[in-house]
């Protein structure tokens, strides 16, 4: 088993990833926000996106958050490292804004093991994306003041440009004030009022995203797990890993299960399943 003190990426995501321990540095000299993109991370065999890894956490009864959406620390310390590994390890990482505005998260890797203070390098951070399609996202955010203490990636908000006048103007409004705060807007376009998420990987990747970490919530975890490439033909989901934290939430709590349709999940193998603590982590590829 891995321990927290190893400042190598546990050989549960090299595997999964398919990258050698040698190749697969978590460490870069982090300059302000530039890309950095001589550090290897997993990559799509389809050049037109990028790599998807879809991780959380889980309770025994398959919830991720308590009553009402309560955030829950489901990992424990060992499973959360990992966890952090796999942040240093992705160009981006993904939320929906369900949990940009329930959990106000830092998406960094301050759990990882110090680095020497000598050394030059730091732990790649990665670029956060939120999906956000009516700009409600708050520049009061901890996203945006660790951003702006440097600490942090500036982040990117994915939306869709409304097409009726009277929404434009007050879209337009709010997508100043962010852009004023520092974060960046970007256009996708939407069906049924969701990010298309095909076109969304597209995008990513024209921006430079190689690898995108999704990490939930609820909605965004559905949406990604049943638009495994059936409208277009490309799988949009390429690694699956999921904690599971031995503790029931009942009833009350959030989960992504209800109304999943078993066709419309992508056929998956296992690739390794391994204890951290007292967790179980579990890696599947999609076929
Ligand atoms: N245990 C774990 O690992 C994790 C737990 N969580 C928990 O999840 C909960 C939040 O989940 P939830 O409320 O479902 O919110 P989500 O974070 O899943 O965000 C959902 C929102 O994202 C926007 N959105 C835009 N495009 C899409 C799309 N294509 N598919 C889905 N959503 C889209 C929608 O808002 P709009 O229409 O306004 O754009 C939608 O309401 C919190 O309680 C949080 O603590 C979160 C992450 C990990
Ligand atoms: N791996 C994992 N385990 C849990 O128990 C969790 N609740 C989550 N939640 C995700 O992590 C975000 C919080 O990140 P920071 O600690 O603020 O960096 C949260 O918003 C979820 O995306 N993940």
């Amino acid at each position: 088993m891995e321990t927290e003190t190893s400042n190598q990426p546990p050989s549960l995501l090299l595997t999964t990833f398919n990258l050698s321990s040698s190749s697969a540095n978590p460490v870069s000299i982090y300059r302000g926000d530039e890309s950095e993109h001589e550090r290897v991370t997993p990559t799509s065999k389809d050049d037109s996106k990028p790599y998807v890894t879809l991780t959380f956490a889980q309770s025994l009864d398959a919830k991720i958050a308590g009553q009402n959406g309560k955030q829950l620390i489901l990992s424990g310390k060992e499973s959360m490292v990992m966890t952090h590994w796999m942040r240093t390890m992705h160009d981006g990482i993904l939320i929906g804004i369900g949990t940009a505005l329930n959990d106000n998260p830092q998406l960094n890797t301050r759990h990882l093991p110090a680095l020497p203070s000598t050394f030059p390098h730091r732990y790649h951070l990665p670029r956060p994306i939120i999906l956000d399609t009516h700009l409600r996202f708050s520049v009061d955010s901890k996203l945006v003041s660790n951003y702006r203490a440097g600490i942090g990636r500036r982040p990117w908000i994915i939306s869709s440009r409304p097409s009726s006048e009277n929404e434009l103007s007050e879209w337009n409004s709010k997508q100043q004030r962010l852009q004023a705060a520092g974060v960046t807007v970007v256009d996708v376009e939407s069906k049924g009022g969701q990010i298309q998420i095909p076109a969304l990987l597209q995008k990513l990747r024209s921006l430079g995203i190689r690898s995108l970490m999704v990490e939930g919530g609820a909605q965004i975890i559905k949406s990604f797990l049943t638009h495994a490439g059936l409208e277009t033909g490309s799988k949009c989901v390429d690694a699956i890993l999921v904690t599971t934290a031995p503790v029931f939430v009942g009833n009350d709590g959030v989960g992504y299960g209800q109304d999943l349709i078993v066709s419309q999940i992508p056929s998956t193998e296992h690739v390794l399943t391994e204890v951290f603590g007292r967790d179980v982590m579990m890696s599947l590829r999609v076929v």
